[in-house]
Formats: C-alpha cells, sequence, structure tokens
C-alpha cells in the first residue's frame, strides 16, 4: 500500500493494494500492524457506515472531548471529504486537506483526532465507511460550519443537503476556546 503524509501532521492518504481478477476485486481496508508502521498509533473502537444521495454534504463534525480519529473510504460512489486542522496551538490551525474517495480510485483518508471532518456526495449515492479511535459521545459532538469562509473549502457543491444540526453549525471563531481540541504534538 502506499502511504502519503499531508503538510498537516497526521493526516495521511493511504492507497490499499487492489487485487482485482475476473470475479472482482479484493482488498484489506485495515490491518492492525501495516497501518500502525504508516503513522496511524491509535486504535479504532467503532466502525460506521452511512449512505447517502448526491448533493448531501454531512460535516464538518468533530468531538471534543473524546476527540475521534477516522479512517474513512468509500465502498460506492464519490465523495469530496474534508479534514479541518481545529487543534488549539496547532502550527496549521484552520488549514484544512481535501480529497476525492471513490469506489475506483479505493483510496482511504486518515483524518486524525483533533479535526473537523466532512464530505459531500457526488454521485447519484455514496456508501460511506469508518472506523473511530473513540466511541460516539452525542453530548460531545459538535458542528462547524461547512461554507465557513474563514476556512476557504472550495466544496464542488453550492447548495447541499444538510441534516438540522449541521445547517445550524457555528463558525470556527464562533466556538468557545475551550470546546476546541488541543494540539498535542
Ligand atoms: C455518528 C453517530 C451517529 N449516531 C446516531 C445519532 C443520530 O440519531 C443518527 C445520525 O447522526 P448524525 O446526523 O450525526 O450522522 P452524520 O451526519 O452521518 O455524522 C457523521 O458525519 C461524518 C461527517 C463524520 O465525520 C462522523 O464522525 C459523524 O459525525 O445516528 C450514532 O448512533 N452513532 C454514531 O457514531
Amino acid at each position: 500500500m502506499k502511504v502519503t503524509r499531508s503538510a498537516i501532521s497526521g493526516v495521511l492518504t493511504i492507497e490499499p493494494q487492489v487485487f482485482g481478477d475476473d470475479r472482482g476485486y479484493f482488498m484489506e481496508s485495515w490491518q492492525a500492524n501495516r497501518y500502525r508502521e504508516a503513522g496511524i498509533k491509535e486504535t479504532f473502537v467503532q466502525s460506521n457506515v452511512s449512505k447517502s444521495q448526491q448533493g448531501v454534504l454531512r460535516g464538518l463534525h468533530f468531538q471534543n472531548p473524546h476527540a475521534q480519529g477516522k479512517l474513512v473510504y468509500v465502498l460506492s460512489g464519490e465523495v469530496f471529504d474534508v479534514a479541518v486542522d481545529i487543534r488549539r496551538g496547532s502550527p496549521t490551525f484552520g488549514q484544512h486537506e481535501s480529497i476525492i474517495l471513490s469506489e475506483d480510485n479505493h483510496r482511504q483518508f486518515y483524518v486524525p483526532p483533533g479535526f473537523a471532518h466532512g464530505f459531500c456526495v457526488l454521485s447519484a449515492t455514496a456508501t460511506f465507511c469508518y472506523l473511530c479511535t473513540d466511541y460516539y459521545h452525542a453530548e460531545a459532538d459538535a458542528s462547524l460550519l461547512w461554507n465557513d469562509p474563514a476556512l476557504g473549502i472550495d466544496w464542488p457543491v453550492s447548495s447541499p443537503e444538510l441534516s438540522e444540526k449541521d445547517s445550524k453549525a457555528l463558525k470556527l471563531s464562533d466556538f468557545d476556546e475551550n470546546k476546541l481540541p488541543v494540539f498535542e504534538p
């Protein structure tokens, strides 16, 4: 597998080895030793799947406390995926990395704890999978406004379909500083 490190510390793009044959394909979507060597030191404790239609945008979500690292990928369809560094004290605070994840490119994206994460669906539907390094805690869950101008994210959609929670999300500058995770080098 090929691992590419982002300029934002901790963010990884992983291209697993895909074994194609007449039947279709096979790939290992996570393997403890290899992904640890790639730089993911955290342990995964929860696995999630969501399905969404074209134009849906989920995000930008984070938990604090109980910050979750997420290994994300797509089983069907195509999404534009974004990780925003919201770690207080981080040299890259407020910066983001984006990537296209699809059933064809088989890419995985590692969003470390302390980031806000979101995606929008480019295909008719998309089945989105992710492993998390901490459990879901509804009371710690928060939503950062997807189109906060301060983030400068070049989303490929202009009027996405949002959840009620995400349509009421706060801009980064509107969060109480204590709500944001702390950078741990
Ligand atoms: C995320 C999550 C939600 N739920 C429940 C709560 C709610 O009733 C329902 C839908 O929740 P949400 O609207 O928060 O789902 P969704 O908008 O898909 O939330 C997800 O978005 C992406 C971008 C992420 O990064 C994830 O970590 C997660 O925050 O599912 C769980 O039971 N466990 C979970 O881990």
